[in-house]
């Protein structure tokens, strides 16, 4: 942490709370240390389960993201995440077909548990990670859009292993549709994509509902300003 420079949360600057679930190594860390770093990571400790925090100024507004990557472990606890977060992230690789039927299980089980504390306006995201190896993709896009219209889910492909701005854009679509949900988001940031029928009815599951793939339609944040991490996490990270 030396030389760094720590900045003071205050309840002045909104807060939101973002959760990474996922199959073992599907890139949940990569993606993680990739949005809060704009670094790929080749190694990590799996077993840990982190959270870390950036601040951002996104459209001209000042926040803190905190960002948990999650452990798929058996015996862990589910309902630190489950509690705490304002939106879900269900991360996959595209290259691996089990990582996909992971992903629908953890939709399911967060589906319920918002169902059950009447929470159905918590944005979910389903996310395949990977595009760069495309060459070994085994979840065609389709299959992830109906996926994640099965859940009334946000949709996006990703790579932590390329461009910074294809993390950058998942995590600020995400938290764009947090900020939708609350009516934070001023009317002129709003995107033509929210279709009425979102509006119209607001259960889980429904009808496809997509973001991430239309990257030019949204607007375009402005760059970061420097971020603080809590970093336990024994990472290696490489340029
Ligand atoms: N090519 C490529 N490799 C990736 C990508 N994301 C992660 N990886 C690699 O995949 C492996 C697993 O990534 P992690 O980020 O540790 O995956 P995880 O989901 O956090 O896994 P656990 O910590 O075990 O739950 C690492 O070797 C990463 O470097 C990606 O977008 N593209």
């Amino acid at each position: 942490m030396s030389g760094r420079k720590v900045l003071q949360r205050s309840g002045n600057i909104p807060e939101y709370n973002l959760a990474l679930v996922g199959a073992l190594g599907v890139g949940k860390s990569a993606l993680t240390v990739k949005y809060i770093t704009r670094r790929f990571i080749m190694e990590y400790d799996p077993d840990i389960e982190d959270t870390y925090v950036k601040h951002e100024d996104i459209d001209g507004q000042e926040m803190f993201i905190n960002v948990m990557d999650t452990c798929d472990k058996e015996g862990t606890d589910t309902m630190r995440y489950l509690k705490w977060a304002d939106a879900f992230m269900a991360v996959y690789s595209i290259t691996n077909r089990p990582s996909f039927e992971k992903a629908r299980d953890y939709l399911d089980l967060i589906h319920q548990h918002l169902k059950a504390n009447s929470k159905e306006l918590c944005p979910l995201a389903l996310v395949g990670n990977k595009i760069d190896l495309e060459r070994y993709r085994q979840i065609h896009k389709d299959e992830g859009h109906t996926l994640a219209g099965e859940y009334d889910c946000l949709f996006f492909e990703t790579t932590a292993a390329e461009e910074f701005e294809y993390v950058e854009d998942v995590f600020h679509g995400v938290v764009h549709e947090i900020q939708r949900e609350r009516g934070e988001r001023p009317p002129h940031l709003q995107p033509l994509f929210i279709s009425e029928d979102k509006l119209a009815s607001r259960g889980r599951p429904k009808s496809p509902r997509s973001a991430g793939e239309k990257k030019d339609e949204r607007p375009q944040s402005k760059k970061t300003s420097p971020s603080f991490k809590l970093f336990n996490k024994s990472f290696k990270i490489f340029n």
